[in-house]
């Protein structure tokens, strides 16, 4: 029997909406997005240049104020939480991974890997065995101590992805992620990506302008002038 409590949404967004106000004009670019995103579910967000992937990304994300509807993660309505509740929401249920690695250039592979782990109140010991095992599931055991300007473009984005991996969220955001790689190296990042998000058990939401890798997802998802087809 399955557990109805564990299909629950890792996501729900509801009548989500966001504008930008420049130079005297508004742009309503989210203008009512619905959404949920079943556990283990893996979502590819498509829409062209400036249809609001980022800014919905960044909503979910609860990195950005200025939205109006629900946000819901994990059960919990973040629109209703304080900056402090906010932060420990995210921190406790996503990962991200952005277009370019947003490594830190001091530290190595596996530091990189092992710091987020420490702040969300892992020993160091512990940090270090999760760290080594993604990074070799990534094809990187022989990179641990090279530091990001040490590392291809691939090899840059693999350890991102270990790191977003790295506390075991329910969620994964991904903006772009294989975007500044060629086409081989994109196609070889997201498979692994892919490979090891379904391993975890988390669920995704890939924002990407690529119809082909889109169709290697559970599902695909349009932004088409403010809402999702
Ligand atoms: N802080 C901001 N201030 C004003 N306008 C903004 C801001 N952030 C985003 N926008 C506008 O919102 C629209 C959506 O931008 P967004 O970056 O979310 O699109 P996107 O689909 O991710 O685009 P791309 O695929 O090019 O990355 C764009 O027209 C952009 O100019």
């Amino acid at each position: 029997m399955s557990d109805p409590v564990a299909k629950n949404p890792v996501v729900r967004l509801r009548d989500l909406r966001r504008s930008f106000s420049q130079g005297g004009v508004t742009i309503d670019v989210l203008r009512g997005v619905n959404l949920e995103i079943r556990p283990g579910e893996i979502v590819a967000l498509l829409g062209p240049s400036g249809s609001g992937k980022s800014t919905m990304l960044q909503a979910i994300g609860l990195l950005e104020g200025g939205f109006s509807g629900l946000i819901e993660i994990a059960g919990t309505n973040a629109s209703q939480l304080s900056g402090d509740d906010r932060t420990a929401l995210r921190r406790d249920h996503l990962g991200f991974v952005y277009q370019f690695h947003h490594l830190l250039p001091d530290f190595n592979a596996i530091e990189n890997v092992v710091l987020p782990q420490m702040v969300a109140g892992k020993t160091r010991g512990e940090a270090e065995t999760r760290a080594a095992e993604l990074l070799t599931a990534l094809g990187l055991a022989k990179r641990l101590d090279h530091r990001p300007s040490q590392l291809s473009g691939g090899e840059q984005q693999r350890v991102a992805v270990a790191r977003a991996l790295a506390n075991r969220p329910e969620m994964v955001l991904a903006d772009e992620p294989t975007g500044n790689l060629d086409e081989a190296t994109a196609d070889r990042v997201l498979e692994e990506f892919l490979k090891l998000v379904r391993g975890e058990g988390s669920a995704a939401l890939i924002a990407t302008h690529n119809e082909r890798l889109a169709l290697r997802m559970d599902r695909v998802v349009r932004l088409h002038e403010g809402v999702l087809e």
